[in-house]
């Protein structure tokens, strides 16, 4: 037996309930009469469970209870019938099941017969009431609230619904509302009336308890997901909208990192072609003390106040228009294409752009077993010293150069020069781990300076793309945010005209945190739609690029990879930058005030 004990409710400064004192049978059809605006609609939510803003008490049973949907299966019909448009006659009718993973034997589909697979927009008004009455009737409710149900139909159709409350009365209670005074007369076992928010008569009702009928349990676990699939769906233009700018804002700061990402590579890798690889320079008063080891094969000594002329054929002088400058003494290569490998100090090999100059007109086969004359100069004074050309390497270097044995310089220089020569700078190659090698080398020499060869430019390129990368992130964040704030208005748009179908939900048991869900399921399929566009479009773009546009702009091979990882952080990043957008949204949603949109 249901005890409603001195409820009282009020909209603002007008009272709606005054003091009302009921009581229900657990089954039987009970009708509430009484002139419009007496407050059996507000009476009808509020049993309904889709108003708690009220004062006094609901019994259950001789116990108090919170709300009835929370203990026992309550199911409402309206005067507006209240379907979800989008969803088909038989989901509107198995709605229940969504919110309560219950599942129910179908009832009584004779009343849909003719109509089953029409979609609600095109039903009649009678077989859209039928459909509602079938939604009611589906979870074998203990308590079926009726809100003028037959108030737009024909007599046919109001004897087809009236009979089957009639029927489902002997099992479950019907609360029934209606202006309809020969209806309520013809099928009510009870009859309350209301004026002014009051009850005018009293009714005892036998002690029955409520008997709980088993229900079958049916795990849906995607219900909500495919309900958000469906709002979706049916408001397709907004949900474009949405994926439209998440897709523009996601491809323009994914370009942005991704070229900004390439290009620094683009650059080290350049910077790292220029420099020797795996060196390290180092400067002291002893820096003749390093030798090589197991892990440094190589070291390389420049003498001090010596200048490197350059290679001339000519050895009795030197005569700056008949030698070739020369940048650099490159030390050791093991690699040779014509000729042999360096045997002796005395001989070198040429990189092929050098040896093209020296040549001239002739072959540069013809260089090989030619005596060449390097020059130095040590304070003032100028000499040579004669080399055989060893062999000749096919590498073409941007600069001329010679290799010759590591230390064979310092030996010329001596001979040339005298043994007091020194040297304070030098560079070495290593093998192995940088840091680990200079930590050993530091230790060994604590008065020499080490320093990776490259390393200080490597840095300062590193933060010059830093700089460019925070102002080009800057633009793009900015992209991103009003982007954001486009998707939360048009998300809060989306809400808002959905905000009725929210509202039949609740009134079918869906709680605020399914609603949530519902919503947050929006988001997540909105932001992956949005991902799979945008990652589409940029791995579009970058072939583009690369096939077509850096080909023609630069002849070095340019190449624009995407950064995978950071994609993916830039898809969660705006993941949770769309939830902080759609913040309005959930709380639209927090705030829904049930009967208020039920009644509009
Ligand atoms: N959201 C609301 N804000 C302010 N007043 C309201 C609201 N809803 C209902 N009322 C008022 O509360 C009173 C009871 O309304 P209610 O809808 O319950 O009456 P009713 O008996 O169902 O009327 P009807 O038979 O015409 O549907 C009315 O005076 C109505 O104006």
């Amino acid at each position: 037996m249901i005890t409603l004990s001195n409820i009282n409710k009020r909209y603002l400064s007008q009272s709606a309930l005054t003091d009302v004192n009921m009581t229900f049978p657990a089954h039987g059809f009970v009708s509430i009469v009484g002139p419009s605006g007496c407050g059996k609609s507000t009476l009808l939510n509020i049993i309904g469970g889709i108003d708690h803003d009220y004062q006094g008490k609901i019994m259950l049973d001789g116990k108090e209870v919170k709300s009835l949907p929370g203990v026992l299966r309550v199911t409402m019909i309206f005067q507006s019938y209240h379907l979800i448009h989008y969803l088909s006659n038989l989901h509107n009718i198995h709605l229940y099941d969504d919110f309560h993973k219950t599942k129910f034997p179908d009832y009584n589909n004779k009343m849909m017969e003719g109509f089953q697979k029409v979609p609600v927009t095109k039903l009649s008004l009678g077989q859209r009431q039928r459909v509602a009455i079938l939604r009611a009737l589906y979870p074998e409710p203990d308590i079926i609230l009726c809100d003028e149900p037959t108030a737009s139909l024909d007599a046919q159709n109001k004897a087809l619904v009236m009979n089957a409350l009639k029927e489902i009365s002997h099992n479950a209670l019907v609360i029934f509302v209606s202006h309809d005074r020969h209806l309520v007369d013809e099928y009510s076992d009870y009859i309350y009336h209301m004026e002014d928010g009051e009850i005018t008569n009293t009714m005892t009702c036998h002690q029955q308890p409520h008997q709980h009928h088993p229900i079958k349990r049916h795990f849906h676990p995607f219900a909500i997901f495919r309900l958000s699939v469906l709002a979706l769906k049916c408001y397709k233009k907004r949900f474009f909208q949405m994926c439209f700018y998440l897709s523009l804002a996601l491809v323009s700061i994914m370009l942005v990192f991704t070229l900004s990402f390439s290009l620094r590579y683009a650059i080290l890798d350049y910077i790292d072609s220029m420099l020797p690889k795996s060196t390290i320079s180092f400067k002291g008063a002893k820096a003749t003390k390093i030798t090589k080891q197991h892990n440094i094969p190589r070291v390389f000594y420049y003498v001090d106040d010596i200048e490197l002329l350059g290679l001339s054929e000519n050895g009795e002088h030197y005569l700056k228009n008949e030698t070739l400058f020369i940048n650099d003494e490159t030390g050791y290569t093991n690699k040779v294409n014509y000729g042999h490998l360096i045997s002796s100090d005395d001989e070198i090999i040429l990189p092929y752009n050098t040896a093209r100059k020296l040549a001239g007109n002739d072959s540069v086969h013809q260089l090989i077993g030619k005596h060449f004359y390097i020059y130095y100069k040590y304070r003032n004074l100028v000499k040579g010293v004669e080399v055989k050309i060893a062999g000749i390497s096919m590498e073409r270097l941007s600069y001329d150069a010679f290799y010759q044995n590591d230390q064979a310089n310092i030996k010329h220089l001596k001979s040339l020069f005298s043994d007091n020569i020194k040297c304070t700078l030098g560079i070495l190659y290593y093998k192995g781990n940088h840091k680990k090698v200079m930590k050993e080398l530091k230790k060994q020499y604590p008065s020499i300076q080490f320093k990776i060869v490259g390393e200080k430019t490597k840095q300062n390129m590193n933060k010059t793309i830093d700089k460019i990368e925070f102002i080009l992130f800057l633009f793009a964040l900015i992209a991103i945010l009003s982007s954001c704030f486009m998707i939360g208005e048009i998300m809060y748009l989306f809400v808002e005209s959905h905000v009725k179908d929210y509202a039949i939900e609740c009134a079918y048991g869906a709680r605020r945190f399914q609603l949530f869900k519902q919503l947050f399921y929006s988001i997540i399929i909105v932001v992956v739609v949005g991902g799979v566009v945008s990652v589409n479009l940029l791995y579009g773009f970058v072939t583009i690029l690369n096939k077509i546009v850096l080909p023609k702009l630069f002849t070095s091979s340019f190449y624009i990879s995407i950064p995978f990882m950071l994609v993916s952080v830039t898809l969660a990043g705006v993941f949770i930058l769309v939830i902080i957008s759609a913040l309005a949204s959930f709380l639209r949603i927090s705030h829904l005030n049930v009967a208020d949109v039920l009644k509009r």
